[in-house]
């Protein structure tokens, strides 16, 4: 069976159909570029959001690449079929191993081994929540190949033969990965050296210091008859940043006890003393 082509979103193409000659020349700047690769029926929903602001600045930049595979061409017969009726009966349709399998395969071509530096992910709702040390490991490797489902899912034999990673995007149920796949794409490809500049620090915010952020600020300094807090506006950054860290974990503790409890922990006091 001959490769159906591959779609690129940045400047690199992995297809094994001929590249527009722009392309070409720009492949060494993307070599080492970190990469994307989503498997999925709907092409078309890529780059989506992740073509916006600074990801889409970055991707525009080569400072990561996107590559969708189309599904589609994978399917069997005149109608190109993807899914058939679940085994063992029940509602829905489920896409075929053969077909997903023919894909995940396509998709494997150039990424390294071990899989640490890239990891294959089908995104579902029975996965391992992501959270921030997901983007954070995944950042750190070379690439990232993304199956999206559709219908009921993935025949299991696939996902057991690729020895694919599931992870979920939260406690509930999408049509399909795409929507999830981009959210983790956005979440991993911020964390890439360069892609926020020098403006934003991934250091500060919620999620990385096992806190919520606290709250934020700016101009006008009186909104509706509400002032901003006074200590942002006394430029001493000691009691500014005393300030900061107790919003941020009275809001920790206020929303997200799981996290507290966490937090509290690591400090090496039991939550309630962490004060
Ligand atoms: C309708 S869902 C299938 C749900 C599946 N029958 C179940 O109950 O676990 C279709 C596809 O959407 C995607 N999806 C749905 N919810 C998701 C979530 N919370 N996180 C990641 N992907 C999700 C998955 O790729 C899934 O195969």
């Amino acid at each position: 069976m001959s490769l159906p082509p591959t779609k690129s979103h940045g400047r690199l193409s992995i297809s094994a159909s001929p590249r527009p000659r722009e392309l070409i020349e720009d492949r060494p700047r993307l070599q080492g570029a970190w990469r994307a690769r989503v498997i999925t029926l709907f092409p078309e929903a890529f780059p989506g959001t992740l073509g916006l602001s600074l990801t889409g600045k970055a991707l525009e930049a080569g400072l990561w690449a996107l590559e969708t595979i189309d599904l589609r061409p994978f399917g069997l017969g005149r109608h190109r079929n993807v899914d058939d009726t679940p085994a063992g009966g029940g509602a829905g349709m489920v896409l075929r191993a053969d077909v997903v399998g023919a894909a995940l395969q396509q998709a494997a071509i150039g990424t390294p081994v071990p899989r640490a530096d890239w990891p294959v992910v089908y995104l579902s709702p029975r996965g391992a929540p992501f959270t921030q040390s997901t983007a954070r490991r995944w950042a750190a490797g070379q690439g990232l190949t993304l199956l999206c489902g559709r219908f009921e899912g993935v025949d299991q034999r696939v996902l057991d033969h690729f020895a694919v990673e599931e992870v979920s995007l939260g406690d509930f149920v999408l049509t399909g990965g795409e929507i999830a796949a981009q959210a983790m794409i956005d979440a991993t490809v911020r964390l890439r050296p360069g892609v926020l500049g020098n403006e934003a620090s991934t250091e500060e915010e919620s999620h990385s210091s096992g806190l919520l952020e606290h709250p934020q600020y700016t101009r006008p300094a009186e909104w509706e008859g509400r002032k901003i807090p006074e200590v942002l506006m006394s430029g001493h950054h000691g009691r500014i940043a005393e300030w900061r860290r107790r919003q941020s974990e009275a809001l920790t503790a206020e929303r997200r006890p799981d996290l507290w409890a966490r937090y509290g922990a690591k400090a090496g006091k039991p939550a309630d003393e962490a004060d």
